[in-house]
Formats: structure tokens, C-alpha cells, sequence
């Protein structure tokens, strides 16, 4: 058969390999149910009982197609002679899947075509098929650093084409863009974003007190004492994590559990509150380390289901030490007396706009009508934090985003509000930690591209005598 002949037209039905129909399912799952890839990834896998090196395959494929989308519709929009919009969706899925295959991994050209055009004929039809195949051949045509060129030319100097350029280059809608463009450094944005599509390795949290550092396995973390990099393999499979003394945990969540831990405070030093406690990998962090200093943690978290999370993250219901309690209630209105805590944790609902490495799909979920409702939220909850501590006692504000909105804004409302609210200098907090400024002179802010983080911001607040924080 001539060349052009088998090219033009598909083989008739085959079947569509499982671990590409899993990868499928699950873009399907996150398009259509608002599923968690991460989450949905294990229940796929199982269902279809896929072995682990098509486990492995399927969770590359999936993740990366739906962190890189941005790149492919742009790609595919040059490849198809009418607007994406009117391309079905389930074969655009298929086309993205096919396009990750071919500029994202290093699956060979006619392993990736044939493949992804057998997923079309089994899902949709044998049309499918072939308009998947002509698509696919084009999408060859050039490899990924061409097609970016071509698509997203470099800018000629006005900031809106660079920012359309980094917008398509590294896969991110343009108002993100926007805003971490005005978050971060000057000329960092090229890295942030680029750091944002490598997916991290899983760092693990041996609690201290209850597991040590030189029984998990991996490599120490830079800033944080307790932290291991895991170089591979199921977490759940490390003894003290399936026994609660360790577990999976960012080093940038570390370094805010330590940093409020860490501050000076005089006089008692018994109660600690997490404010927003849900699922509690800071909550554990703090008991552990209250524990150790005859300190306690209460854990405040609204959600239900989440606060199910804290109570096994703390331990399930028999207490451990460092633990005094676990209030299921809005931290804006905590059931808990005015100036009865020590040190207070506001680690607040956010955009997450700083932890997009670790959830394919968030960046294409959240909007920025999201911070109409978050940022409120988050000066009330800083505003009762600092209603909560006593005087002399510390407030730490963090967010896994770096949006001005969200930081520099929300803690310059309550410092403007005229009352004795002192922000400290919280730098001195994360050891080791350099090139960490924030927004505000004494605020700190982690990025993924500085310090293999995610992008925490962190401000450390004292409360003076007289205070009512108001909001
Ligand atoms: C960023 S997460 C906290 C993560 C947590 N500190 C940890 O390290 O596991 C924010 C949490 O705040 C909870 N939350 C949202 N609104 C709240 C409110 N009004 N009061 C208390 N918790 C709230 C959310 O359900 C979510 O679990």
C-alpha cells in the first residue's frame, strides 16, 4: 500500500490501549464532573486495572496533557481549518492526549498516531479516527519549540504580546499571567511560569518527637529540618506515614508550621490555633512540635468533611500529646474567647495560584471572580486571628498564592485599621531561606522556581495592648 494511502486513511477498528483510555477518562472526569486529576487518577487506574508501567504512562499523560492545554489548542487551532470551539469536545480531548504524545514525551510519531487514532475510532466513530489522524500528522510537522515560535511569535516590546507569548509558551490563562506577573520579581516571570509545569517530587514531614528525619527514606530538604525528598515510590508505603509519625507535606507548609512555631513570644506559651485547619498537615506539624514544648494545638476547620481530615491528620480520636482540640466552626466567628491564644495560624483559603505545580487542572478552574469571594473572607479570618490572640501573643498569615490581593493587600487592611497590630520582620524565621522578600518589608514570599517550593507568602503579626482588630 502506498505511503500516502495508509496515511490518509486509518487501519479499520482496533482497540484503544488501556492506559490512553484511562488518560482519556480522566480528562473526561476533570472536563465534565469538576474532578481533581490527582484524585480521580487512582480510581481510573484501579477500575481499568491497569499494570503499574501503564499506571505510570497513563498519570504523565493525563497530568501533563491538562497542565499544558493552553500550548496545544494553540497548536491545534493552527491545525484545524475551523475554530477549536466547534471541535467536539471528547475529540478534542483526544487531540490534546495525542499532542502531549507527540511534543510533550518522547513517544515515537507513529506509536503516538496510531495509538490516539485507535482511541478515536473506539470513543467516537471511524470519522473520528480520521480527522484525528490528519490532525495529528500536521501537528508532526514541527516540534515543540517551532510550533511556539510560530504560534506565539517572541515579542516585538509591548508587554501585552510578551505577556501573550509566556501565556501560550508555558500553558496559562492570561489573567494568571497578569497577576503573577505582578507578583513576582522583576524578570523571574519566564522561570515561575516554566516551574509551574514540572510536576514536584512528593516531599515528605517527619513529625518531631514521633518519627525522625533519618528514617524516611530520600534526600534532607534544604530549608527545612524535618523534610525528605522521596526520590520515587508510594508515600504511603513509609512506615511512619502509614503510622501518622511522618507525612506527605511541601517544605514551603513546613517552613510556615516552623515559622510561627519559631517566633518569640513572652510569657505563656500554651495554646496554639490553626485557623483554618483543613486537611492538617500544618495542625500535625504544630502539635508535634507544641508537644516537645508543653504547648497544644486547637484546630478550627468549617468544613465538615475537611475537619474529618484534621481528626486523622491529628491522630484519629485517640489524642496525642500536643493536641487540645478540634472545633468544626467559621474562623470568622470562632466559638473561642477573645485574647485566649498564643500564637495563631491564618494559613487562609486562597486562589492556590501558588501551587499550580501539584494540580494540573487549577489554573484552568479558578477564575478572577474567585477573589471577589476570597479576599473578604481572608481579612475577616486575619481580623478574627488577631481578635483571638493576646496581647504580646503572634498572628503568622500565609497563602499557597503569591496575588497582591491576597497578601501584601490583605495584611496592609488591618495594619491600616489603626490599631496595635505590629508587623514583624518573619525572615529571620526561615532559616537559610535567601532571596525570600515579600511584597511588604518583613513579609516572605516562596516561589517554586527559587526555592523548589510552592509559593507561600508569609507575615508574622504581633498584637499590642488595646487591640480590636476590626477588619
Ligand atoms: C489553605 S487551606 C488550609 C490548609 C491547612 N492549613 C493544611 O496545612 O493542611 C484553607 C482551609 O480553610 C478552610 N476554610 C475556609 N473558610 C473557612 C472559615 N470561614 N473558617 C475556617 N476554615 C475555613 C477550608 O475548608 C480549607 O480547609
Amino acid at each position: 500500500m502506498p505511503a500516502s494511502r495508509k496515511h490518509r486513511r486509518p487501519p479499520p477498528s482496533r482497540t484503544a490501549d488501556p492506559a490512553r483510555t484511562a488518560a482519556l477518562e480522566v480528562l473526561r472526569l476533570v472536563r465534565t464532573e469538576e474532578a481533581y486529576t490527582n484524585l480521580v487518577l487512582p480510581s481510573v487506574v484501579a477500575r481499568l486495572e491497569l499494570d503499574t508501567r501503564d499506571a505510570a504512562f497513563a498519570t504523565e499523560l493525563a497530568a501533563g496533557t491538562i497542565r499544558r492545554q493552553g500550548t496545544y489548542d494553540a497548536i491545534l487551532a493552527a491545525c484545524i481549518d475551523r475554530p477549536l470551539r466547534r471541535v467536539e469536545f471528547g475529540i478534542l480531548d483526544i487531540l490534546r492526549l495525542g499532542c502531549h504524545q507527540l511534543l510533550g514525551m518522547r513517544v515515537p510519531a507513529h506509536a503516538a498516531i496510531s495509538s490516539t487514532v485507535d482511541l478515536a475510532h473506539a470513543k467516537a466513530g471511524r470519522g473520528a479516527g480520521g480527522f484525528v489522524n490528519a490532525v495529528l500528522r500536521a501537528v508532526t510537522r514541527r516540534d515543540l519549540d517551532t510550533w511556539i515560535a510560530e504560534v506565539a511569535p517572541q515579542p516585538s516590546g509591548s508587554r501585552d504580546e510578551r505577556m501573550e507569548h509566556l501565556t501560550v509558551k508555558h500553558s496559562h490563562p492570561r489573567w494568571v499571567v497578569d497577576l503573577l506577573d505582578a507578583a513576582a520579581p522583576d524578570d523571574d516571570l519566564d522561570a515561575l511560569l516554566a516551574a509551574d509545569n514540572v510536576p514536584p517530587k512528593v516531599t515528605l514531614v517527619a513529625r518531631p518527637g514521633r518519627a525522625e528525619v533519618a528514617e524516611l527514606p530520600g534526600t534532607p530538604t534544604l530549608y527545612s529540618p524535618y523534610g525528605v525528598v522521596l526520590d520515587g515510590g508510594d508515600p504511603a508505603r513509609v512506615p511512619a506515614v502509614a503510622e501518622g509519625r511522618a507525612g506527605v507535606q511541601d517544605e514551603g507548609s513546613q517552613l510556615v508550621a516552623l515559622a510561627l512555631a519559631s517566633a518569640p513570644v513572652e510569657g505563656a506559651d500554651k495554646v496554639w490555633v490553626d485557623l483554618c485547619a483543613g486537611p492538617g498537615g500544618k495542625a500535625a506539624l504544630l502539635a508535634a512540635i507544641a508537644a516537645e514544648r508543653g504547648a497544644g494545638v486547637l484546630a478550627v476547620e468549617q468544613h465538615l468533611h475537611r475537619a474529618g481530615l484534621v481528626r486523622r491528620a491529628l491522630g484519629g480520636t485517640g489524642r496525642l500529646p500536643g493536641v487540645l482540640g478540634l472545633v468544626s466552626a467559621d474562623g470568622t466567628r470562632p466559638p473561642l474567647a477573645a485574647a485566649s491564644a498564643d500564637r495563631v495560624l491564618v494559613d487562609a483559603p486562597c486562589t492556590g495560584l501558588g501551587a499550580l505545580r501539584r494540580r494540573p487542572e487549577a489554573r484552568w478552574r479558578r477564575s478572577p471572580d474567585d477573589l471577589l469571594a476570597l479576599v473578604p473572607l481572608q481579612r475577616r479570618l486575619l481580623a478574627s486571628a488577631l481578635e483571638l490572640v493576646r496581647p504580646g501573643g503572634v498572628v503568622l498569615y500565609a497563602t499557597c498564592s503569591p496575588v497582591r490581593a491576597e497578601t501584601v493587600d490583605v495584611v496592609s487592611s488591618v495594619l491600616g485599621s489603626g490599631e496595635a497590630v505590629a508587623l514583624e520582620d518573619v525572615r529571620p524565621l526561615l532559616p537559610g531561606v535567601t532571596d525570600a522578600d515579600g511584597p511588604l518589608e518583613g513579609t516572605a514570599q516562596l516561589w517554586p522556581h527559587r526555592h523548589g517550593t510552592d509559593a507561600m507568602f508569609l507575615a508574622l503579626l504581633r498584637r499590642g495592648e488595646g487591640i480590636t482588630a476590626g477588619g
